[in-house]
C-alpha cells in the first residue's frame, strides 16, 4: 500500500489508530502512513507536515511499560523523605564497589575528604577571628596587627585545602573508572550466565540495555557525588557550629533559606525520572527506528523497499513526542525551581533580619557581626553544596536501581547451580511429555513431545514453517528447558544438572550463523576454544568437510582475513559463505550431540550434497569429522531441514505439525503411511519431475 492510501478516519485518533480501531484494522490499515502526497523526486521534505497522525510502523504505539519499571514507579510514588532515607542503601552499593576496587584508595579518599572539610572549617574559624580582631575597639594599625595571626591561618588553611582537594581529585580519578569497570565485569559475569530463554523476553532485553548503559554510568557519578557529599557535610558541620557558637538562633533561620531550594531541586529530579519512565518505551522505539535507518545490514533492503521516507517520518513523529515531553518537563522544572528560589530568597532575607534584630537588641556584640556574616554565608553555601550533592545522588540512585535490578533479575534468571554433571557422550536422549511455551506467549510452541534418540542415529526434523523444529532442537540440547515434561540424557534429567556440563557436549549449526567479528580462523576456532588443536588437524578436517576451505582460499589474507567491516580493512562474506563457516565451526566443535538447523539453506547444490554426506559420516562412526577412526558411533545428529531429498537416508524422520509430533519413522515407512511427509515429499519431488521433462 502506498503512503497516500486513504486512512479510515473513524479509526484514527490524534496519536494514531484508536484501540478499537487497531483491533478492527487490517494489517494494511495498521501499517498505513499519514495521508500525504508522496514526493517521488524527494523534494519538499520540509513542507510535509510531521506524520503525527500515522500509526506505528515500527513496534506499536501502545507498548506497555517494561515490568521492571513497576518497581521504579513505587520509588517515584514514595515520599521525598522516604526516598532520601533510602539514599544510604544506594550509596552502600557504590561504597562496596569502590572498596572492592581498592580498600587503600577508598580509605585514603575518605580521609582526604575529611581533612579537606576540616581545613575548610579551620579556615572559617580563622576568618571569623580576623573579623573579631578587626572590629574590636582600638586604633586601626593595632587591630590590623592583631588580626595577622588569624590571617596567616586563613592562608595556611586555603593552601592545605587546595592541596588536599588536588590529592582527592587524583584518588577519585583512579577509583571512579575502577568502580565502573568492576560494575561492568559483575554485570557481564551475571548476564552471560542467564538462561537463553530470558533473551526472548523483551522487558529483560531492554533492562540489559538500560542497566548496562544508564545504570553503570550512574555508578561513576555516585562515586563523585558521595565524595562531594562527605566534604560538604564536614564544611556544613563546621559552619553550623561556628554560627551556633555566635548565636544559636542563626542556625534554624539559615536552614529556612536552603530547605525550600533543596526541596525544589529534589522535586525536579523526581520529575525528570518520572519522565524517563514515561518515555522509556518510546525512547526505545526511537532508537530502533534510528538503527533501522542507519544500519549497514538493513541499508540494501531499506532502499529496495523504498521505505526510507516512512521510516524517517516515523522517527520524526516519535522524536517529536519525546521532544514535547522534554519541553514539558523543562517547563515544570523551571516553575518548581522558581518557587524554590523565591522561598529561599525570603528565607535568606529573614536570616539577615534576625541578625539585624540580634545586633539591635544587643543579643550579639557588633565585633562578632562580621564573623556572623561570614559564618552565615559559609553555612549557606555549605547547605547548598550538601543539598546539591544529595540531589545529584538522589537522582543518580534512581538510575543505579536499573543496575541493581538488572543484577537481581539476571541472577534470578540463571539456572540453579548443581554439582551433578550430565552423562558424558549420552547413549540415549529421551523426551518425555515435553511442552515448551516462549516467555510472554499464551500458546505452547511444542506440546507433549515423546521421542527417543540413540547415539549414532541421524534424526531428521521436518515440518512446515513454525511447526516447532528449531525449538525442539534447542530442547534436545538443553539450551531451553521444557515448560512441562523432561529431557533425559541416559536417564538423567538435564534440567537438574550443571548446565555447562550439557552445553560442552553440544554443537549447534544455526540457520543464520553468528557472524563473529574475528578472523576466518577464529570464526571457526571459537567453536571449541577449550580443546587445543596443536597440529591444526581438527581445523583442517572441519574446513574441508564443510566447504569452508574453498571460501578461505579466496580471501585476501586467507584464514587470517578479518571478517568484519567494522574493522579497518575488514572483509565481508556472502550468506552462503558465512553458512559454510558456521558448519565448519559446528564440525570443529566435535560434540556428542550435534543439531544442524537448516545448515544448507544458503548453500549451492554441490556444497549441500557434500555437507550432508559429511554430517552423516560424522554421525556414523568415531572421528571428528570423518569416518574410520573407531567402530563405535560417537555422535547423535539432529537435522532440521526442508530439503526432503536429503533426509531419505536419515535413521528416522520426525514430522512436526503445529508443535506436535505428527509422524515418525524411516522414509519408506512414512511414504507408505501416506501422511504429511508423503505429501510434502511428493510435492518437492514433482517439482523436480516437471523440471526434468
Ligand atoms: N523467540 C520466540 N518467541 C516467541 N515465539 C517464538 C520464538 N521463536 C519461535 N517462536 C514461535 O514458536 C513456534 C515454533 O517456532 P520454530 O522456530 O521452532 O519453528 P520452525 O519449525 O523451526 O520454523 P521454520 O521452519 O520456519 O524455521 C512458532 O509459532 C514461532 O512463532
Amino acid at each position: 500500500m502506498s503512503a497516500s492510501s486513504p486512512v479510515p478516519t473513524q479509526q484514527v485518533s490524534a496519536t494514531g489508530i484508536s484501540a478499537q480501531g487497531r483491533r478492527n484494522a487490517s494489517p494494511q490499515q495498521v501499517l498505513v502512513s499519514e495521508p500525504t502526497t508522496p514526493d517521488r523526486k524527494g523534494r519538499g521534505d520540509r513542507e510535509r507536515p510531521p506524520a503525527e497522525a500515522a500509526a506505528a510502523l515500527v513496534g506499536v504505539d501502545s507498548l506497555s511499560r517494561p515490568s521492571w519499571a513497576a518497581v521504579d514507579e513505587q520509588v517515584i510514588a514514595a515520599s521525598l523523605w522516604t526516598t532520601i532515607r533510602a539514599l544510604p542503601a544506594g550509596l552502600a552499593v557504590v561504597v562496596r564497589l569502590v572498596w572492592r576496587a581498592s580498600p587503600v584508595l577508598t580509605s585514603l579518599a575518605a580521609l582526604l575528604q575529611l581533612a579537606s572539610g576540616v581545613s575548610t572549617a579551620l579556615g572559617l574559624f580563622a576568618t571569623a577571628n580576623v573579623f573579631v580582631a578587626l572590629l574590636e575597639q582600638g586604633p586601626t594599625p593595632q587591630r590590623v596587627l592583631a588580626s595577622l595571626p588569624a590571617l596567616l591561618w586563613v592562608l595556611i588553611c586555603h593552601v592545605v585545602r587546595a592541596l588536599l582537594e588536588s590529592a582527592t581529585a587524583v584518588v577519585q580519578g583512579v577509583l571512579r573508572p575502577r568502580a565502573e569497570h568492576l560494575a561492568r565485569c559483575d554485570l557481564h559475569e551475571t548476564v552471560v550466565a542467564v538462561e537463553l530463554a530470558a533473551f526472548d523476553d523483551a522487558d529483560f532485553d531492554e533492562l540489559v540495555r538500560r542497566g548496562s548503559g544508564q545504570g553503570v554510568a550512574a555508578i561513576g557519578r555516585c562515586v563523585d557525588g558521595g565524595a562531594d557529599l562527605l566534604s560538604s557535610l564536614v564544611v556544613l558541620v563546621a559552619a553550623v557550629v561556628t554560627a551556633g557558637v555566635l548565636n544559636p538562633w542563626l542556625v534554624p533561620v539559615l536552614s529556612l533559606a536552603v530547605v525550600a531550594d533543596g526541596w525544589a531541586a529534589l522535586r525536579v529530579s523526581k520529575l525528570r525520572y518520572e519522565s524517563f519512565l514515561e518515555t522509556v518505551t518510546r525512547d526505545r522505539r526511537l532508537s530502533i527506528v534510528s538503527r533501522l535507518i542507519t544500519s549497514r545490514s538493513k541499508a540494501a533492503e531499506l532502499r529496495a523497499v523504498t521505505a526510507q521516507r516512512e521510516l524517517v517520518d516515523e522517527h520524526r513523529r516519535v522524536g517529536r513526542q519525546l521532544a514535547d515531553e522534554a519541553v514539558r518537563v523543562q517547563q515544570r522544572s523551571t516553575r518548581v525551581r522558581l518557587v524554590g528560589r523565591a522561598a529561599g530568597g525570603v528565607g535568606t532575607g529573614i536570616a539577615y533580619l534576625v541578625l539585624g534584630l540580634l545586633l539591635y537588641r544587643g543579643g550579639m556584640p557588633l565585633a562578632l557581626a562580621g564573623a556572623a556574616v561570614v559564618a552565615m554565608r559559609t553555612t549557606n553555601s555549605a547547605l547548598y553544596s550538601t543539598m546539591y550533592a544529595v540531589n545529584r545522588l538522589y537522582e543518580d540512585c534512581f538510575y543505579l536501581t536499573l543496575f541493581e535490578t538488572l543484577l537481581d533479575q539476571a541472577g534470578q534468571r540463571q539456572r540453579p547451580a548443581s554439582d551433578v554433571l550430565a552423562p558424558t557422550d549420552p547413549e540415549v536422549i529421551e523426551l518425555r511429555g515435553v511442552s515448551y511455551t516462549y516467555p510472554g506467549q499464551d500458546r505452547p510452541a511444542l506440546r507433549d513431545v515423546n521421542l527417543t534418540i540413540r547415539r549414532g542415529e541421524v534424526i531428521a526434523l521436518v515440518g512446515e514453517n513454525g511447526s516447532g523444529k528449531s525449538t525442539l532442537g534447542r530442547l534436545i540440547t538443553g539450551l531451553y528447558l521444557p515448560s512441562e515434561g523432561q529431557v533425559l540424557w541416559d536417564g538423567v534429567d538435564i534440567a537438574t544438572v550443571d548446565q555447562r556440563s550439557v552445553h560442552t557436549q553440544i554443537a549447534m549449526i544455526m540457520q543464520e550463523p553468528a557472524r563473529w567479528p574475528m578472523t576466518a580462523t577464529n570464526n571457526i576456532r571459537i567453536g571449541r576454544l577449550d580443546a587445543p588443536d596443536p597440529t591444526g588437524a581438527r581445523w583442517e578436517r572441519a574446513v574441508h568437510a564443510s566447504g569452508a576451505a574453498e571460501v578461505i582460499s579466496q580471501l585476501p589474507a586467507r584464514e587470517n582475513t578479518m571478517l568484519s567491516r567494522e574493522f579497518q580493512g575488514g572483509h565481508d562474506l556472502s550468506g552462503g559463505q558465512w553458512q559454510r563457516l558456521g558448519i565448519a565451526r559446528g564440525m570443529y566443535r566435535d560434540a556428542a550431540v550435534l543439531v544442524a538447523d537448516e545448515p544448507t539453506a544458503a548453500l549451492d547444490a554441490r556444497a549441500e550434497h557434500a555437507v550432508f554426506a559429511a554430517l552423516r559420516a560424522a554421525s556414523g562412526s568415531a572421528g571428528e569429522c570423518g569416518p574410520g577412526e573407531a567402530d563405535r558411533p560417537t555422535r547423535t545428529t539432529v537435522l532440521v531441514t526442508h530439503r526432503l531429498a536429503n533426509v531419505r537416508q536419515a535413521t528416522r524422520i520426525v514430522v512436526l505439525d503445529r508443535g506436535r509430533v505428527a509422524e515418525c519413522g524411516t522414509h519408506e515407512e512414512l511414504m507408505a503411511n501416506q501422511g504429511i511427509y508423503a505429501e510434502l515429499f511428493a510435492l518437492q519431488a514433482s517439482a523436480y519431475q516437471h523440471l526434468g521433462r
